[in-house]
């Protein structure tokens, strides 16, 4: 017979290759049929083709040139902008900053804002929680409440999907594409696994019947599949980093949108809201151990699970049903034994990292006041508070360790000792009971060859096949067990991840609380008086000036506690150019009013006026305790602008320099080494130098009105003096508070506050009229009245001291009543 052509098509046999020649030949065939219907000829159809390259070369050029040059240029922004330490800052609020990249060179990093949509849209989730979910319980509170342990319950589901929507915001994310890249990684490793359990046992079969060629064949693969799998497990590693940093970013910048932002969530979280108390210690530690937490659950849970599925397959095949069966029962047993048995992880991860942060806190505050503890020598005292935050720290500590290691030994004695025993005795029923699994195992050998049924075997082959399967089962058992495992341990890691997912989950809520103002009246009852939810009044900002109407100044509470009335009802205007003196007893809520005005302590009736923006033709506000921000000596003059910001202005250095001689500070620059000098500022600079500091700012950012809190009281009065004139003359309408009386020849109006019998009167006067001076005349006039009762105060003084000792001579006497008679006595002998 002729041998067949080679180059003849051979007949093709499978599905495919024929739908590929069906395919091919519809595409020849429309190519032909368009080339006769078109009318040009040869030539046109070249001189097209020609014209169309050399445009697409023109336009690829072009388009390679503008490319580069805008790199180029981006490269040099970048470099001046790392070397400024700046920001670029886009009109919708993004971002763009220039990091250090290989070699000098710079890479451009787009931070985007969370949009407000995005807020509104997981508002839903963290406030209104589904109420399966148990978390709902008080809703006047706002937010969902806290009396939910952490634990492997419905609550901790709905956060942890919560969280994920913040850190997996869409499908098309970079986190998508890591999980994804993770999910194949980890399917990957245990297909390698089960690869491997196979090499193993073909190995040691071909040992026992001393096939060489195939041994050593097996032998170099088992080695290159080695690499592979050693490479494969670092990779997942890798991998893991990586989407736990990506989960970071993300909810670290959500968490920074929603905390520093023009609502000032950073003051009221602390100091009107309450529900979250060391949001430092949240943000720093308990978001990093859960998203660290979070990334390794793919791996501790999702690889652990794909093993079962995929490796139970394999077993099922070799051990047969009634094996895996076996298998599967011994699993659900000891794993709802053990389930049941375990301490509740989640809750005492929570409470741990509690008690971290009020330690932590303990030692920030020492830090922040180290110069006047030092002065009061309270180092012991400050000890012991923080050796008591330790005592409390550790006491959890041990707790949670304690319950740990019993738990540990049960689980360890079950999973190691336990699971084996029952791995070898499942992994031995082909030996020897061969009926079992004669069925799954014919079935297997078929689809492995190709063959129906094994030839019959002699006694060496049979035996090297029994050793080839008992290895490979084993080793399949061995992975099994170790999946298993692992999930019984990620079970453990599930249940401190609810402590974390927990913590994070509450301040997310608070912060949603915070920025929507979600303070709820209670039904069917009035709100706690002057509490969160008890605000009516209005915060208007788009006045010229600064009016107050008939507000109360309240000392606010923590939610959903009420404040305490200072001053019922307060009522004034201040214009431009009326400077006003406000000033008052200690405590009689002076600054309360600058902190109502600033938005800081609600308006909880009548209305506030006060210009929109802050700072430059706007509002300012000088607080009592002097601020340094980190940074150059310039930052301090420009706070809160940034280098960046005073470019954008068209301010220079010189400037800073005049006004620094306005605020007699001209020396600093020359003394600290220059405008770029970076220092602790708090402690460089004297109580004196901070609060013209202060003032300076004041003069750079020259706004329309200016709050100044006891801003000058460790000035001298001659700078003083010439500080208040200066600012005036730049025309800032200033409203001063203070209680230093010769401070009224600076401004044009009083505001005197805490007077009257119950401390809670006021009065509001233009300086220098009839009614201001006798309102003076009769505060001197009372004093000297009270001067002229002093001595008839100290005669009554001194007539209660003489009555006293009558009355003490006399319990002296009684107390002591043995001595006189034994006085007498030895009179009469
Ligand atoms: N964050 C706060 N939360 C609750 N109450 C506060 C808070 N800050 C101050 N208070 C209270 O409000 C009252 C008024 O405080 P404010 O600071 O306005 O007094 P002041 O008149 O400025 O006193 P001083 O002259 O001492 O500065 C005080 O009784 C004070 O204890």
């Amino acid at each position: 017979m002729a041998a067949q052509s080679t180059l003849r098509h051979p007949q093709p046999t499978d599905r495919f290759s024929r739908l590929f020649d069906r395919l091919y030949e519809k595409l020849i065939t429309s190519v032909d049929s368009w080339q006769h219907r078109s009318p040009r000829s040869k030539r046109t159809t070249r001189l097209i083709a020609a014209l169309a390259l050399t445009l697409t070369i023109i336009t690829t050029s072009y388009g390679g040139y503008r490319y580069r040059r805008r790199k180029r240029k981006e490269r040099e922004e970048g470099r001046t902008l790392v070397r400024m330490n700046s920001s670029k800052k886009l009109d919708d609020g993004t971002r763009v900053i220039y990091v250090p990249y290989k070699d000098g060179q710079t890479r451009r990093v787009t931070i985007h804002p969370t949009k407000a949509t995005t807020f509104d849209a997981h508002r839903r989730l963290f406030l209104n929680p589904p109420v399966q979910t148990g978390m709902v319980r008080d809703p006047s509170l706002g937010v969902p409440s806290s009396s939910i342990k952490p634990g492997m319950n419905l609550a901790f589901l709905h956060q942890y999907m919560s969280l994920m929507s913040i850190m997996v915001p869409r499908w098309r994310s970079k986190e998508s594409a890591l999980l994804v890249m993770l999910s194949v990684s980890l399917i990957a490793r245990t297909w390698l696994s089960i690869f491997t359990a196979k090499l193993e046992g073909r190995i040691n079969g071909d040992l026992v019947a001393a096939k060489g060629r195939p041994f050593l064949k097996s032998l170099c693969l088992f080695l290159g599949v080695g690499i592979l799998g050693a490479s494969e497990n670092h990779y997942i590693k890798y991998l893991q980093a990586k989407v736990s940093i990506a989960f970071r970013t993300r909810l670290t910048r959500y968490i920074h949108d929603l905390y520093v932002n023009p609502s000032m969530a950073y003051y009221k979280l602390h100091n009107l809201d309450g529900g979250v108390a060391h949001a430092d210690q949240y943000i720093t530690q308990d978001v990093t151990l859960f998203c660290d937490q979070a990334a390794s659950l793919f791996s501790s849970i999702g690889k652990p699970l794909v093993d079962l599925f995929v490796l139970n397959f394999q077993l099922y095949h070799s051990l047969g049903r009634f094996g895996v069966a076996a298998l599967l029962t011994n699993y659900f047993t000891t794993a709802t034994l053990l389930q049941n048995m375990a301490p509740p992880f989640g809750r005492l991860k929570a409470l741990e990292g509690l008690k971290e942060g009020q330690f932590r806190a303990l030692h920030s505050r020492l830090i922040a006041n180290a110069e006047e503890v030092a002065f009061y020598a309270g180092g012991p005292t400050e000890k012991v508070q923080l050796e008591r935050g330790f005592k409390e720290l550790r006491t959890v500590m041990q707790g949670l360790y304690k319950v740990r290691v019993a738990y540990n030994m049960l689980e360890d004695f079950v999973i190691k000792y336990c699971w084996s025993a029952s791995g070898y005795l499942i992994t031995s029923i082909p030996v020897f009971l061969p009926m079992i699994t004669q069925l799954a195992h014919d079935r297997t050998t078929a689809r492995d060859t190709g063959k129906a049924r094994l030839p019959p075997t002699t006694d060496d082959s049979s035996s090297s096949n029994r050793m080839t399967q008992f290895v490979t089962n084993k080793n399949i058992m061995l992975n099994l067990g170790d999946a298993g495992s692992r999930l019984m341990y990620s079970m453990k890691d599930l249940s401190e991840l609810a402590g974390y997912t927990s913590r994070v989950f509450t301040l997310v809520s608070t912060l949603h609380r915070v920025n929507a103002n979600a303070y709820y009246k209670p039904r069917n009852r009035y709100p706690e008086l002057y509490s969160l939810a008890d605000v009516d009044g209005t915060l208007a900002k788009s006045f010229d000036g600064v009016r107050l109407e008939n507000v109360p100044v309240v000392a606010p509470a923590l939610f959903p506690m009420g404040g305490e009335e200072l001053i019922e009802s307060l009522t004034f205007q201040v214009k431009a150019g009326d400077h006003v003196l406000i000033t008052g007893p200690n405590g009689a809520g002076k600054s309360a009013v600058a902190r109502i005005v600033a938005g800081l302590w609600p308006t909880f009736r009548g209305i506030t006026a006060r210009p929109r923006v802050t700072g430059e033709d706007g509002i300012m506000f000088i607080p009592q305790r002097p601020y340094l921000t980190v940074g150059t000596l310039r930052d301090q003059v420009i706070y809160p602008h940034t280098e960046m910001d005073m470019q954008q202005a068209d301010r220079r250095d010189a400037q800073l320099q005049i006004i620094l001689e306005q605020t007699r500070l001209g020396y600093l620059p020359e003394r600290e080494g220059g405008w770029d000098t970076k220092k602790t500022w708090k402690d460089v600079l004297s109580g004196g130098e901070k609060q013209r500091m202060q003032i300076a700012r004041l003069l750079y950012h020259e706004p329309r009105y200016a709050f100044i809190d006891e801003g000058t009281s460790a000035v001298s009065s001659d700078v003083e003096g010439l500080l208040y004139e200066t600012c005036k003359g730049v025309g800032i309408t200033l409203i001063t508070i203070s209680t230093r009386a010769s401070l009224k020849r600076y401004h044009d109006f009083t505001l005197t506050l805490g007077l009257g019998d119950d401390a809670s009167g006021y009065e509001f006067q233009r300086i220098g009229t009839q009614s201001e001076r006798e309102s003076v005349e009769a505060e001197v006039r009372e004093l000297r009245d009270r001067l002229a009762h002093v001595e008839e105060w100290k005669r009554r003084r001194d007539e209660i001291d003489e009555e006293l000792k009558q009355v003490w001579t006399v319990e002296k006497e009684e107390e002591a009543p043995e001595e006189p008679e034994s006085n007498a006595t030895e009179g009469q002998i």
